[in-house]
């Protein structure tokens, strides 16, 4: 990949093609092309035909898809599985057709079996039953990765899939209806404390363990393994250390400055008990995480913070 190779980063406004923009950006990679959904719905097979067709695109990186946390994806299995299917499916298909030199697809670590051995190896996928609340996502998840698979396998193609585990960062989604939990209990401790509310909610019974990645450094992950990875096996990317939801819940509580209690909502679903990753492969190909989770905590929500301000102007 050079300087000024055609690079389409699908999903630039999101969480992580956000975080892959500015990383390919700080490396002077000049020629990027970028679509909102508005311009380019990549659920439409012909829109992403042409698109395809029109620009000599030499690069991918697959970030668009239908993402949601825990309630989102048991709530709207239908879409989360047809849009998914779709999206990766179009430009997969449409990347093949017009030659592109390499591509990256995510997945994610949901993609394990629900009560996998931890810490979780690449092997282990399609070795169990998934974890029902997002298996419709995981599904599809699993024919991208499949599908990049056979086409390397049959048409020579080079394209990679990477598996992040939970993930947050700047241009994360805060609608409490729709985020993940990270997102969601900054907002929840910041207008409790900024509306004197004495308790705020937790969903679950706080006990299941996640894992979180800084976007910054899934994007610097994804930027590496496209420069020195041509495998078709997965490989997982994580700091290879989880904590507690509760927690989790403690240290936002701290990092906002919220003085109230904390109460567990034990009628929403807890999800995978626990999915911290294994990162010896990446870790062996060279690459490691550096944000600390508190750091990063503390510099997203300082950037909470400032768009609370200028929404406020
Ligand atoms: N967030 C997380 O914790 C994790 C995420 N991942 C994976 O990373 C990838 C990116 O996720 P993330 O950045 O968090 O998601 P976001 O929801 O933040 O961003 C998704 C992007 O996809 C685009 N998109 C969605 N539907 C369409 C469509 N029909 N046509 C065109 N573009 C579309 C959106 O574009 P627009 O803004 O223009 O509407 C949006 O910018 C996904 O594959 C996800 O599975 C993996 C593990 C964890
Ligand atoms: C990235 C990953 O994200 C999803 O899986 P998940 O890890 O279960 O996601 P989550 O962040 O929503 O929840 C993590 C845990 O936290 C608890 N929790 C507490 N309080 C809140 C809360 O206020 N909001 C949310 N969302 N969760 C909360 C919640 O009950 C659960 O125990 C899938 O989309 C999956 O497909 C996927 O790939």
């Amino acid at each position: 990949m050079h300087s000024n190779s055609s690079i389409y980063v699908a999903g630039h406004r999101g969480l992580v093609g956000s975080a892959i923009v500015r990383a390919l950006e700080s490396k002077g990679y000049t020629n990027l092309l970028l679509r909102t959904s508005s311009e380019l719905d990549l659920r439409n097979q012909e829109a992403v035909n042409d698109f395809f067709k029109n620009h000599a695109i030499e690069y991918v990186f697959l970030a668009a898809a239908k993402v949601g946390g825990i309630v989102a994806n048991n709530n709207y299995p239908a879409e989360y599985i047809r849009d998914n299917l779709l999206i990766q499916t179009n430009i997969i298909d449409a990347a093949y057709r017009t030659g592109v030199e390499k591509l990256l697809f995510l997945g994610s670590t949901c993609i394990y079996p629900k009560f996998a051995p931890q810490p979780l190896k690449e092997e282990y996928l399609l070795t169990g039953s998934l974890e029902p609340t997002n298996e419709p996502y995981a599904i599809a998840k699993i024919a991208g990765i499949n599908m990049c698979q056979s086409y390397n396998r049959q048409y020579n193609t080079k394209y990679i899939s990477v598996m992040p585990t939970n993930l947050y960062g700047p241009n994360d989604n805060y609608d409490l209806t729709t985020s993940h939990v990270l997102p969601a209990l900054i907002r929840k401790f910041h207008e409790a404390k900024k509306n004197g509310q004495p308790v705020v909610e937790v969903w679950g019974t706080g006990q299941p363990r996640r894992e979180f990645l800084h976007a910054d450094d899934l994007a610097d992950a994804c930027l590496y393994l496209m420069l020195n990875y041509e495998g078709s096996e997965i490989v997982n990317i994580g700091v290879g250390d989880d904590i507690p939801i509760s927690e989790l819940a403690e240290l936002i509580k701290t990092i906002v400055g919220f003085e109230g209690d904390i109460v567990y909502n034990t009628s929403v679903p807890d999800g995978t008990p626990r999915k911290l990753v294994d990162v010896t492969k990446i870790n062996g190909l060279g690459w490691k995480a550096r944000i600390a989770l508190e750091d990063g905590l503390r510099s997203v929500y300082g950037m909470f913070l400032e768009n609370e301000l200028i929404a406020k102007k």
